[in-house]
């Protein structure tokens, strides 16, 4: 399904975050948004889930505009915030029915689904168990479980691997990339750590709101003549990475 973003800026009070922002995502496919702190990118993901308003430009998912048919592009939508939203003290199952409920799915069909995702996370037998009883990278999947729930045609991650061992962290990056190909998903994937990156992963470089860069990553290492995707980051952003 395809993204597009036309002219987008953004302000919050008098001081502008974002700034003429133009770009499409690739259909089908992973889509890394990339810039240090503070570039923008939790903004841009607002924006798309609608959690801020739109104030100028326009969004455009599979011809449907934004402010148009906005309940339409919300259906084709799964979000992974930066904060988790489970609750620890209810069992992977509770907090799935949450979220199907207000996609009108019936408590069968939302137990089907989860047993689905979960199955390919190798997480069947947990589903009765606490979300407090998981680690990190399980709640990670757990959530995505849930954002898939209603079976959208978009994912959208803010920053996913944050907290997580670099370990745990490029598993996750591994299983979302397999959905791609299970769900034939369009992914955006948010993060700073270009060891999350591949070249063939088409990127867009965000930094104090500004498009640096929109094209694949092997087009990155050949603009900046480098061979390392975080030399490369490092060069067009004027940054160092930085790892949290
Ligand atoms: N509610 C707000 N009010 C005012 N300024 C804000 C608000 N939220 C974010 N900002 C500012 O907007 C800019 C972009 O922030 P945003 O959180 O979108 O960046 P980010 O790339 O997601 O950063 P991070 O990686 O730290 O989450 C920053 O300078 C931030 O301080």
């Amino acid at each position: 399904m395809s993204i597009e973003l036309n002219a987008v800026n953004f302000r919050y009070g008098k001081r502008q975050v974002l700034h003429d922002l133009t770009f499409s995502l690739t259909a089908g496919g992973f889509n890394a948004l990339l810039g240090p702190n503070g570039a923008g990118k939790t903004t841009l993901i607002s924006l798309l889930t609608r959690l801020l308003a739109l104030q100028s430009g326009s969004i455009k998912i599979q011809e449907d505009d934004l402010r148009q048919a906005p309940r339409r592009i919300m259906a084709s939508l799964g979000v992974v915030f930066q904060q988790s939203t489970l609750d620890l003290d209810l069992s992977v199952l509770q907090n799935l029915e949450y979220h199907g409920a207000l996609h009108g799915l019936s408590r069968q069909q939302v137990k089907n689904r989860a047993l689905e995702e979960l199955a390919r996370m190798s997480l069947s037998d947990r589903l009765n168990d606490k979300v407090r009883s998981l680690n990190g990278g399980h709640r990670r999947r757990v959530e995505i479980a849930r954002a898939l729930l209603h079976r959208p045609k978009v994912l959208l991650l803010d920053e996913p691997s944050v907290g997580l061992d670099t370990r745990t962290r490029l598993e996750l990056n591994e299983y979302v990339r397999s959905l791609c190909e299970t769900h034939g998903l369009t992914l955006l994937w948010t993060t700073h750590l270009m060891d999350e990156i591949r070249p063939e992963d088409h990127l867009l470089v965000l930094n104090k709101g500004h498009l640096l860069f929109a094209n694949s990553g092997a087009a990155l290492l050949s603009l900046t003549n480098t061979h390392l995707l975080s030399d490369a980051f490092e060069q067009i952003t004027g940054l160092r990475e930085t790892v949290t």
